[in-house]
């Protein structure tokens, strides 16, 4: 059984593990991609429903991981697929959820209930399959409704890597950037290593003296679950690190924070982007990008022109706006090196038009380092 907090049951199949969930529920409107959709450590406390009505077609390998496990709270499906056909396939869908303890759903009409979402906005639910199956129906709602509320969650520390490590830059090495894992997915990490980064991938816990000590490039924030209004120390390190004038790069969770790091507020949004084919308006260069999107919250600044960081960070621009509903999509620095997407330009799973953001970073660092060197130079020859 599906219970919505608003008293609204749905009676399907137990799919995965049997028990019971509490998350918020969400819609993610993908029509491939379920296997990076599920690995996203940024949809840790939710429980998605997928619109694609088939699901689990082409099984689950190793390769398209996006970290070491399922990380959604519970999973709503329509049509589980019962063979699973591709060659790339290790393993099923119903193994992995069934292996990480994930609690799901099948038989689902899971469009009418992202219609009632759409209206109603994103929600606390359950999902209870076998014993759990049998509590009364007064006794599931009590459930769901003692649930937590996405709103005003930290959940940094439950999905971020307990020890540093680095992956090393391939090709020609630029420098080193340091990673702030609040969720990260394996695709973001591989590609800043791709063009030229040392990747050091850190603790959420890590200090300002650490980041200090370390004494990195750059600096990046990845997507992750939770409430930004809840991450006020990562906040704090990020203004910090941005004073010392170390250029930044954030994705989702990131862009909030960046967001609030320049002054500016966080507030939830009614049920959120989440799908591969959500179109964004780059408004530096007024391109469209079809973009992958996972985010409940959203930044609230200034739509047109530039304004001043209330925070003192000089001149802030909104770089891009969702063609949707005109949602913050990108925020970019004038006076300092820092800019950040509040969608997914690794695209895992999703179209890959706005990989032009890795190079951008790289970019920024590589200028950076050359007018340093020819500074340098000009220095030692008067
Ligand atoms: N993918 C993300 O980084 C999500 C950020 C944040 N948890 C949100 O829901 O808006």
């Amino acid at each position: 059984m599906l219970v919505l907090e608003d008293g609204r049951r749905y009676e399907g199949r137990a799919y995965g593990a049997r028990g019971r969930t509490l998350g918020e529920a969400v819609f993610a409107t993908g029509m491939t991609g379920y296997q990076e959709t599920l690995t996203d450590p940024s949809y840790a406390g939710q429980i998605v429903l997928q619109t694609a009505p088939h699901i689990g077609n082409t099984g689950v390998n190793d390769e398209d991981m996006e970290s070491t496990r399922i990380w959604v709270a519970g999973y709503v499906v329509r049509d589980p697929s019962r063979v699973v056909s591709n060659f790339r396939a290790q393993r099923s869908l119903d193994d992995d959820l069934e292996k990480d303890g994930v609690v799901g759903i099948s038989g689902i009409d899971t469009r009418a209930v992202t219609r009632h979402i759409r209206s109603f906005g994103a929600m606390r639910a359950g999902i209870f399959s076998g014993d759990e199956y049998e509590l009364s129906q007064t006794e599931q709602l009590a459930a769901v409704r003692s649930g937590v509320e996405m709103a005003g969650q930290n959940l940094s520390s439950a999905v971020s890597t307990k020890e540093q490590y680095t992956v090393p830059a391939q090709g020609e090495r630029i420098g080193t950037v340091a990673v702030l894992d609040l969720g990260v997915k394996t695709s973001t990490v591989n590609y800043l290593a791709e063009r030229g980064f040392d990747v050091v991938v850190l603790p959420e816990t890590v200090t300002g003296e650490q980041l200090v000590e370390l004494a990195p490039d750059a600096l990046f924030y990845s997507n992750g679950p939770g409430d930004p209004e809840a991450s006020e120390a990562h906040v704090e390190l990020l203004q910090t690190s941005l004073r010392s004038g170390t250029p930044f790069f954030g994705i989702c969770f990131g862009n909030q924070l960046l967001g609030r790091a320049l002054g500016f507020d966080t507030y939830k949004l009614p049920f959120g982007h989440r799908g591969i084919n959500q179109p964004v308006l780059d408004r530096v260069t007024g391109r469209v990008e079809i973009t992958s999107q996972n985010h409940g919250f959203a930044v609230d600044a200034p739509r047109e022109g530039v304004v001043e960081s209330p925070a003192g960070f000089g001149r802030v621009e909104v770089s891009h706006v969702s063609l949707n509903d005109d949602v913050v999509e990108g925020l970019r620095c004038l006076d300092i090196d820092a800019f950040s997407v509040q969608y997914h330009p690794e695209a895992a799973a999703g179209p890959h038009d706005s990989m032009y953001l890795f190079d951008r970073f790289r970019d920024m660092i590589v200028a950076r380092t050359s007018s340093a060197a020819q500074a340098t130079a000009e220095g030692e020859s008067e």
